[in-house]
């Protein structure tokens, strides 16, 4: 469908993955990866419906398609931050009744403090995207724009990182692919900095422990040292207190960083804020703990418990007397395809068009990539991913090899252990084949990044190998950024054989690296390792959200 040379953006235009500048594996050399069939996975594994739950969620789905979302319609101009009136709607038509949430008022305004000429252009309201602008370009800040390996933060990540430096407490959202992530990993580099001397100062935690592994923190559960949550603030706050490593942790913190805060309940929040004014003898929530916030209220929400109602973070009591400054990222860098990102953002706010439900539709059909790799499925739960994968690994009958992870960790209790050990990617048994399609589940570099995919090729010894890796091209030469064999490193000899993936680099053609195993690991800012798990850095492709 798209001519070479086009870049593959929704899939809506093009169905080709045109990174590749090599040329294409050809098709004798391909081990077929046949999809999943749709039909057994829905029968077999649909959950049966909880009709409490249902209607919590068709509640606020009702809710968020009328509130009112902190800088939805953010504003800056010369020196102020004006938060709208409206959700600027991509073109729905018949919106449904509508309820209104009760935002904090916190949200209706805020200003920029920092700078006078900082200025981006209004959201349409056909998109919430505001258009791109170069990257490169510094704020108005004294400071330059950050630089990420190879990413220039925006001016509106920028800004929201200098209130962070001094030491202001801030909520920032955004939709999917506004760079969020990449402004949290910027904000924990910088505050590292600032706090060089003293690294318990920055609690980095998130709402649930796989979140907390992606940014290499902890749950909000664990920092605070309170168990599941359960009890009053005070209770809470007496449990703290036996435990002086929990209760040291509360005392040294100086910025508390959670992410993904829409899974965490509003009712934890306030006890959260309680309890930091408890132990640090202050009336200030968190006890004047510096708070770092972020997450989008329209991805997951809270876990209910029995069949009391979910409370969001911001409905909390504390939540504006604890965050000032609430910002909104309105520049869309994950997609670049304007109407892809209406229809996204349509979905977003629970408000599809027909023309955008009939759009979805058309792009059902049976997708055959040239590059020769199969398209990724994603399923709500582990074990429909497990069955996936189990059936497209019955189809190969090629040499195979079993990788048993070793976990470690100073935790004891074995079903907690379990539970945190399930929040890293790798499974405790991974069995790979040759002509497995697999996904990297932890950074290698660069180019080799988390949700890299690729084929296995073969099975080597790493002493025989090298444990670095090569960068090959369609010709099997060895291009910039590799190493040539003979110059990588040996590794001691081992009987241990790991896998040759051919990764597909983006614009980069084909890169054959080996993977060894990586070590996934939960760790207090005093260096106590909690639980760890070592395994072979990726699995087979199909994984489920989160
Ligand atoms: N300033 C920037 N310049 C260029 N690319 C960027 C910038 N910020 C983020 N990106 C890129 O945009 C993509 C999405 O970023 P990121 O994952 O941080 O978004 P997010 O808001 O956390 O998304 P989600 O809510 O889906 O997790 C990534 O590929 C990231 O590298």
């Amino acid at each position: 469908m798209s001519s070479k040379g086009q870049s593959a953006l929704s899939g809506l235009r093009t169905i080709k993955r045109d990174w590749s500048q090599s040329s294409c594996q050809s098709a004798e050399d391909r081990i077929s990866w046949p999809a999943t069939p749709s039909t057994t996975a829905t029968q077999s594994t649909q959950p049966k419906p909880d009709n409490a739950r249902s209607q919590r969620m068709k509640d606020i789905q009702e809710a968020l398609s009328g509130m009112q979302m902190p800088g939805e319609r953010i504003e800056i101009s010369t020196k102020q931050i004006a938060i709208g009136s409206k959700r600027p709607l991509p073109s729905a038509p018949d919106p449904p009744p509508t309820k209104r949430r009760q935002l904090p008022s916190s949200w209706d305004d805020d200003s920029l403090s920092s700078s006078s000429n900082f200025k981006i252009s209004r959201a349409s309201s056909s998109s919430s995207v505001v258009k791109s602008t170069p990257l490169t370009v510094a704020s108005s800040s004294s400071k330059p724009a950050s630089k990420l390996a190879g990413v220039f933060l925006s001016q509106e990540q920028t800004h929201i990182l200098r209130l962070v430096e001094a030491s202001n407490s801030v909520f920032y959202t955004g939709s999917a692919g506004t760079g969020k992530s990449v402004l949290l990993r910027e904000v924990i580099r910088t505050l590292q900095k600032k706090y060089i001397k003293s690294p318990d100062a920055i609690a980095i935690t998130a709402s649930t422990g796989i979140a907390a592994c992606n940014i290499g923190g902890v749950t909000i559960h664990s920092f605070a040292g309170i168990g599941i949550g359960e009890g009053s603030a005070e209770d809470l706050m007496n449990k703290v207190r036996k435990n002086k490593k929990a209760a040291s942790r509360w005392l040294r913190t100086k910025v508390l960083i959670i992410d993904e805060v829409s899974m965490l309940d509003g009712e934890l929040f306030d006890k959260l804020a309680r309890i930091g004014s408890l132990i640090r003898k202050s009336s200030e929530p968190f006890g004047g703990i510096q708070v770092v916030v972020t997450g989008d209220f329209f991805q997951l929400p809270p876990v209910a418990k029995g069949t009391n109602q979910v409370k969001f973070a911001f409905e909390a009591q504390l939540w504006s007397q604890a965050i000032k400054r609430t910002f909104n990222l309105t520049k869309v860098f994950r997609q670049k395809d304007q109407l892809f990102v209406d229809m996204l953002n349509e979905m977003r706010f629970g408000r599809l068009s027909q023309q955008s439900i009939a759009r979805f539709k058309s792009l059902s059909r049976a997708i055959d990539y040239e590059d020769g790799l199969g398209a990724t499925e994603l399923f709500p739960r582990r074990e429909d991913v497990e069955r996936s994968n189990n059936g497209r690994m019955g189809h190969l009958n090629t040499e195979q090899k079993d990788y048993t992870a070793t976990d470690g960790g100073t935790i004891a209790d074995l079903n907690q252990r379990e539970k945190m050990l399930a929040n890293f990617m790798a499974p405790k048994k991974l069995v790979l084949r040759v002509g497995a399609q697999v996904m990297l589940i932890k950074n290698m570099d660069e180019m080799l990044v988390n949700g890299s995919m690729g084929k296995v090729m073969r099975f080597v010894d790493p002493a025989v190998y090298g444990t670095d890796y090569d960068d090959v091209d369609g010709n099997g030469n060895v291009s910039a950024g590799g190493k040539p064999k003979s110059q990588t490193k040996k590794t001691a000899p081992t009987t241990m054989l790991m896998p040759v993936v051919e990764f597909l680099v983006p614009n980069r053609g084909r890169r054959e690296a080996i993977v060894i195993p990586e070590t996934w690991k939960v760790e207090l800012p005093s260096g106590e390792v909690q639980i760890s798990r070592t395994q072979v850095r990726r699995l087979v492709d199909n994984v489920p959200p989160g």
